[in-house]
């Protein structure tokens, strides 16, 4: 089941949802508005699943920031979110794919228990200019089925992940380069 916006609401006022900083303006029948934060990292040249990605580091500044067809561009959400009642799905909306933009490569899902700034693998398909701290998509509350689980229990990669955060499944690869 997905949380409406007053349930999201209700629930936050409660403790069940954190989402920080919050306005309830943002709320949508079935979502909450999040926006992009302020920080990138732009990858490197080539990716390899067994070794920690380089990146280089910018601030998207007031003036914007032009996206490229490419490169594959690690962003932030500027609102840190949370539950350890509900999961969450975290998405572009319809004016964000209407400027050709993905938030997220094939990563939605975020965990019972993890309250985090989300790291964004960000694409564009064509050039873009965006903009920090402007509306860059949706965030569904959904309630889960099951005996209780937390991500934080269960100690996994990026319990602690504190904003931008490259791939660590280096970490899983045997021979790999690990730091
Ligand atoms: O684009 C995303 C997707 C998820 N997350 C966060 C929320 C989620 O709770 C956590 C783990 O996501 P996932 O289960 O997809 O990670 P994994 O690649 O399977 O790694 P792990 O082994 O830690 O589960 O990472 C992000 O920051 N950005």
């Amino acid at each position: 089941m997905i949380l409406t916006g007053p349930a999201i609401a209700a629930a936050r006022a409660a403790g069940d949802i954190a989402i920080d900083p919050y306005d309830a303006s943002r709320l949508s029948p079935n979502a909450y508005d999040w926006r992009l934060g302020d920080d990138l990292r732009i990858c490197d040249g080539d990716l390899d699943a067994a070794t920690p990605t380089t990146c280089t580091e910018t601030t998207i500044p007031r003036t914007g920031f032009v996206l490229e067809p490419g490169p594959l561009y690690l962003g932030v959400t500027y609102e840190k979110t949370g539950s350890e009642v509900y999961a969450q799905l975290l998405n572009g909306n319809r004016n964000i794919g209407a400027l050709g933009i993905w938030v997220h490569v094939s990563a939605p899902l975020g965990h019972q228990g993890h309250a985090i700034r989300w790291t964004l693998e960000i694409r564009a398909s064509t050039p873009v200019r965006v903009y920090p701290r402007m509306t860059f998509g949706k965030l569904a509350f959904l309630q889960p089925l099951g005996a209780t689980a937390s991500y934080q229990q269960h100690g996994l990669k990026y319990t602690n992940s504190q904003g931008i955060e490259v791939s660590r499944l280096y970490e899983e690869i045997p021979g790999s380069g690990r730091p």
